[in-house]
């Protein structure tokens, strides 16, 4: 790249690197968006098929989900990488609807081309496309329908609906029903849930029948000594972040021991100390002892003569979910351990699960920590089944929170875009197209709910519409019978999240590529990320088509 100065070329780049502008820059940035929206669309739905990943070194991922598709393969164009970014932020906020804000947004940059075509400029797009992001915003609230936090019905619908089209089909009521109830379990009395309180553990073999829910916790551990009780009935539980050892100098000293009676002593006080903990634990009353740190081996002779059953390097997290369960207090030293501090549950075990020794912390009253384990046939399935059960868990979390839900199967899609039409239509100028390509994209999911489904598009968009015209705003596509039903008596209910966030991170990644009309990639560099990208206003990226990447899977 170069300029001209009374017949001079000044170099500005570095050689090597490239440089594209306008046009091209546009339609080579949306056609790597495009691609990406192309690769996950096959999976949107009930109806939507699955993806074999494989990486480099071979092995491989069977998913449906949209976020973890695209984070598993190995996205290289910087404007497919902004929409990889769309699909992380919606898991981030929701933990649903990642394929389809991916999808809109594909769809928008589909649509902003047409008009592109017709010589709208990029910014009368653009300024649409907020506009009638914002209207989407303000629409949606107005569809939205008010549930109850404890209307356990409505959440194992939303558990359900989000579990559909994930390989769970056959046990999906037990699995909704293992949601709600850890759910409602873990939900804090200002109404706010945070599912990192649901532990998932999974193991391979048994049915997914077999899943099941621990009121309580499950550490994937074993007792440090096997003289210990295996089961603790009415347990105590003692919630250590301090070693279980002898004292170790804090400065570098170096003790001389001269004779063996010398020897003897040091050892002894070394005992005597660690003695003098385990009964300082025992004195608490505590009968279970969940160490964060290490425990050693005369502390564990004595843990062990002493009845308690112990368990060392638990992790931080588990130590915190621990606390909540069982209502006890993590305490940071030996000094610190008290008999009021001690958490309590029903019971304690050490128990074998698919081979392999866990302590159950069950029976545990009011525990706002909980835990679920799933089996499954194979680690492919107990995988998948382990992603849809946490995007279960999140949109649940989500309705107990902001207690909104709107109906499913593109029925929101379709009365947006409606709506959306009749708002273009008070606007002047230009920017009426902007909006009404806004409303046509977003039709893209009952569009792609019929496709996927082996229905036809057209036909079924044209049903959908007659039925919103005639005020029906709940009715969706019923993928199974082909045919518009009213989604919310079906059953088929999503969080309002799900959608505010799909439409605003779409609109804002479509109107974030359309604003780039000059891509300058330096020589070496494979292109800014798309954070370097979005603090420059845009700009940057690097020259690969998108041809070069996995877009047609
Ligand atoms: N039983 C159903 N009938 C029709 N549509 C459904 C049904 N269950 C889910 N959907 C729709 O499928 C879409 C979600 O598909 P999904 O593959 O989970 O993608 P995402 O990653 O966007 O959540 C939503 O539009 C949802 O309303
Ligand atoms: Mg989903």
């Amino acid at each position: 790249m170069s300029a001209q100065l009374g017949g001079q070329p000044i170099l500005i780049l570095k050689e090597g690197g490239s440089r594209t502008r306008g046009r091209d820059a546009q339609s080579m940035n949306i056609a790597a968006a495009k691609a990406v929206a192309g690769a996950v669309r096959t999976t949107l739905g009930p109806k939507g098929m699955d993806k074999m990943l494989v990486d480099t070194i071979g092995d491989v991922v069977i998913t449906n989900d949209g976020v973890t598709i695209l984070k598993e393969m190995d996205i290289e164009h910087p404007a497919a990488k902004m929409m990889v970014e769309v699909a992380k932020t919606q898991d981030d906020e929701v933990g649903d609807g990642t394929t389809t804000a991916v999808v809109i947004a594909g769809e928008l940059l589909k649509k902003s081309e047409e008009l592109l075509e017709q010589d709208v400029h990029p910014t009368v797009i653009t300024l649409g496309y907020r506009q009638a992001a914002e209207k989407a915003q303000e629409l949606l609230q107005t569809i939205a329908v008010d549930v109850k936090a404890k209307d356990k019905e409505i959440l194992a619908k939303i558990a359900g609906t989000a579990m559909t089209g994930k390989n769970a089909e056959a046990s999906k009521e037990k699995l909704c029903d293992l949601i709600v109830r850890a759910i409602t379990l873990v939900a804090d009395a200002d109404g706010t849930v945070d599912t990192e309180n649901v532990k998932v553990e999974k193991r391979v073999g048994g049915a997914i029948e077999d899943s099941e829910i621990v009121e309580g916790m499950i550490i994937d551990k074993e007792r440090v000594h096997p003289g210990m009780p295996k089961t603790v009935k009415n347990a105590k539980i003692l919630l250590l972040n301090a070693a279980v050892e002898y004292k170790k100098t804090e400065v570098d000293a170096e003790i001389s021991i001269t004779s063996p009676d010398q020897l003897q002593l040091f050892l002894d006080e070394e005992e005597r100390m660690i003695k003098g903990i385990v009964e300082k634990i025992k004195a608490s009353g505590a009968n279970v002892l969940f160490c964060q740190k290490g425990i050693d081996d005369i502390a564990q002779h004595y843990l062990s003569k002493a009845g308690i059953l112990a368990v060392r390097r638990v992790k931080k997290s588990d130590m915190e979910k621990l606390a909540r369960a069982t209502g006890g207090a993590l305490i940071s030293s030996i000094d610190a351990i008290s008999a009021d501090e001690l958490g309590v549950a029903g019971l304690v075990e050490e128990r074998k699960v698919g081979g392999e020794e866990m302590i159950f912390v069950e029976k545990c009253k009011n525990p706002k920590a909980v835990s679920i384990i799933i089996k499954g046939g194979t680690e492919h399935v107990v995988d998948e089944l382990g992603r849809a059960l946490e995007d279960a868990l999140r949109v649940v979390g989500v309705v107990v929170e902001d207690k909104k839900i709107v109906a499913g199967g593109g029925a929101p899609e379709v009365e947006l875009s409606l709506r959306l039409r009749e708002y273009a239509a008070t606007q002047g100028g230009r920017i009426q197209l902007a909006i009404e390509a806004f409303a046509s994209a977003l039709e893209v999911i009952p569009r792609t709910l019929a496709e996927n489904a082996g229905l036809d598009p057209i036909d079924k968009l044209v049903e959908l519409r007659a039925a919103h015209e005639k005020g029906k705003k709940t009715f969706g596509l019923d993928v199974f019978e082909g045919k518009p039903v009213d989604m919310l008596a079906a059953g088929v209910v999503e969080p309002l999240r799900v959608k505010t966030q799909a439409i605003a991170s779409a609109a804002e990644a479509a109107v974030m590529i359309l604003r780039i009309d000059d891509v300058i990639a330096s020589a070496k560099s494979a292109g800014p990320s798309p954070e370097e990208m979005a603090a420059m206003g845009g700009a940057g990226g690097m020259g690969g088509m998108p041809g070069g990447m996995p877009g047609m899977m």
